[in-house]
């Protein structure tokens, strides 16, 4: 599924209206009708139970009726309990409310349109849809001239701003969004709830806390990322006309990582499954680079992930004096020696030894910092061959260094899995300013420095050298737990010992992590007992 920015989405509104023909009130026809059909969808969910126990008689009716039906997505069974306040704002989002204020009335809602700013001030599309609404006598209040009881209704439509907002929720706007929480009513919003920022997700004060949103044409990238997902509620993308066709010539495009996507375009070659004749060697040889005597069960988890993951082999190299404590802790690990005492910088040696006859290197859980450890970690970047996964440790390594452009661009893919933590100290920024714009910041790091960049936290974002990216919704909020990320870099690092390339591993491995930690939770009755080993165990 396609996601765009706000400006993406403007620039896709203007070519259908332009070079297509499709003329802008026909869009927001379809945008109205659209957010009608959904309001309807949910005062029907509300009326579930009473509609089941007449459920019977209705089945009968239908039948008598034969095969000829109505409009049955703007259809609703006593419609008359139903009283919706429309807020319209004064741009084209406005305008798709008021289309959806003239469907709900023809299905039998009351309706009445809460105006921001005097409707003069309307234009366009917004006010052609505001004088065919007066026409049809469709009662309506403006915001600071008229009393509005917000309570008095049954339900909300959030029509004030879209993606042509800019900044805090201002006068009158910021007021009706107040009172349209303060409400406790259902809130439906219109293409993004007023006050989410459409493009990074952050909210302002006040945000319309959503129960639905109806998200119009294409999904708006602030809809996937945290707190903006939370203010959306259920979010439903609904088709207006726009071509798919065009949004797809988009460059660097954002995708949500649906079983559709990793089907489609990020499609594993057939070559790459397990063939009935293939043998330990055919699905590759993971060399993990981690742990330290006071964090060894990261190693631990990173290897075993690996082998869960399909990694025909995996060679853990570790501490000399780890290896007697880890001997049989995981009998299908190989365990190599990789250093005298504790990590070192001379050590990068035996990992660059080890790494000649691996398929892939991941380096970093539980690795501890030591002396001239950027040196040990620029060696294996430059003169490993095979694929490598960066984590943790070796993550703070790459952030000490003084300029990643100065090391040897690496020919083999690179996938980095920071956090928001490390990914701050990556970026030279704080981990605040990288979750106000996670999608952004992943993006921009990956393709600087052309490498496959996780970053981590709730709705992970896979991002690609060439500005694509990816929003995972795959896993829960149990997953937050030591070592889940040492596991997500063993499952990654086992899927490119298999042949996928940087970004296929790095998108399957965040999928199917996070669909283990869904199993895992199940399997335990509640996420909060999740451990790591329980992710292990669900892959
Ligand atoms: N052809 C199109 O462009 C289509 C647009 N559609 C709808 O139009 C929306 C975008 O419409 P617009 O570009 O007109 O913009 P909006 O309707 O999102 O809002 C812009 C209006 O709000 C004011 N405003 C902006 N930021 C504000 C703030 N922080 N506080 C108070 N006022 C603020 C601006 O002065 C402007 O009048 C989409 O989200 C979608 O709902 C749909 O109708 C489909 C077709
Ligand atoms: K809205």
């Amino acid at each position: 599924m396609y996601m765009v920015t706000s400006a993406q989405m403007r620039e896709l509104d203007r070519r259908t209206i332009e070079e297509i023909g499709i003329p802008s009130a026909a869009l927001m026809e379809n945008a109205g009708r659209a957010i009608a059909e959904e309001v309807i969808r949910l005062c029907r969910e509300r009326n579930m139970s009473r509609q089941v126990d007449e459920a019977r008689g209705s089945f009968l009716e239908r039948e008598l009726r034969g095969s000829i039906r109505g409009d049955e997505a703007l259809e609703l069974e006593q419609p008359g309990r139903e009283h919706w306040l429309i807020l319209a704002g004064k741009g084209n989002n406005g305008g798709d409310g008021l289309v959806a204020a003239r469907y709900l009335r023809e299905a039998g809602v009351g309706v009445t349109v809460v105006y921001a700013l005097p409707p003069e001030q309307l234009q366009g599309d917004g006010a052609l849809q505001r004088d065919a609404a007066a026409r049809l006598g469709i009662p309506l209040l403006v915001h600071g001239r008229d009393a509005v009881d917000y309570a008095a209704c049954t339900g909300i439509v959030d029509a004030l701003l879209g993606t042509g907002a800019h900044g805090e929720p201002r006068g009158a706007y910021a007021d009706m969004i107040a009172a349209a929480n303060a409400s406790g009513r259902m809130i439906v919003s219109a293409d993004i709830p007023s006050g989410v920022d459409a493009d990074t997700g952050e909210v302002s004060q006040p945000c319309i806390a959503a129960r639905l949103t109806v998200c119009l044409a294409f999904l708006k990238r602030g809809l996937t990322q945290y707190p903006g997902a939370e203010a959306a509620g259920e979010v439903v993308v609904r088709s207006i006309g726009i071509p798919s066709e065009l949004c797809g010539q988009q460059e660097g495009l954002a995708y949500l990582l649906t079983e559709g996507t990793l089907r489609g375009r990020l499609r594993v070659d057939a070559a790459r499954r397990r063939s009935p004749d293939g043998h330990k060697g055919t699905y590759g040889h993971v060399l993990v680079a981690a742990g330290s005597p006071r964090m060894s069960g990261a190693g631990l988890l990173c290897s075993r992930a690996a082998l869960r993951a399909g990694s025909g082999l995996v060679t853990w190299a570790l501490p000399a004096p780890l290896l007697p404590h880890m001997a049989g802790a995981a009998p299908e690990i190989m365990l190599a020696p990789a250093a005298e005492g504790d990590w070192d910088a001379a050590s990068a040696t035996s990992v660059l030894q080890l790494a000649e006859s691996r398929d892939v290197i991941a380096i970093g859980p539980g690795l501890g910092r030591f002396e001239k450890d950027g040196e040990w970690l620029r060696r294996i970047w430059e003169q490993s061959q095979c694929p490598l996964v960066v984590d943790a440790d070796a993550l703070n390594m790459l952030a000490d260094r003084t300029d990643l452009s100065a090391w040897k661009t690496r020919r083999a893919d690179t996938v980095l899995t920071p956090h928001p933590g490390e990914m701050a100290r990556l970026a030279g920024l704080s981990t605040k300013e990288i979750q106000r714009d996670r999608i952004g910041a992943a993006v921009k790091y990956a393709t600087v420095n052309r490498v496959t960049l996780v970053l981590k936290g709730a709705r992970t974002i896979i991002a690609a050298p060439d500005g694509s990216a990816y929003v995972n919704m795959t896993g829960n909020a149990g997953m937050a737990t030591g070592g889940s990320g040492d596991v997500l870099t063993g499952i990654i690092a086992g899927l490119l010992a298999q042949g996928l390339t940087g970004l296929q591993a790095a998108a399957y491995g965040v999928y199917l992590h996070g669909l283990a930690g869904e199993t895992a939770a199940a399997r335990r009755g509640h996420m909060s007992s999740l451990i790591a080993g329980d992710l292990i165990e669900a892959l």
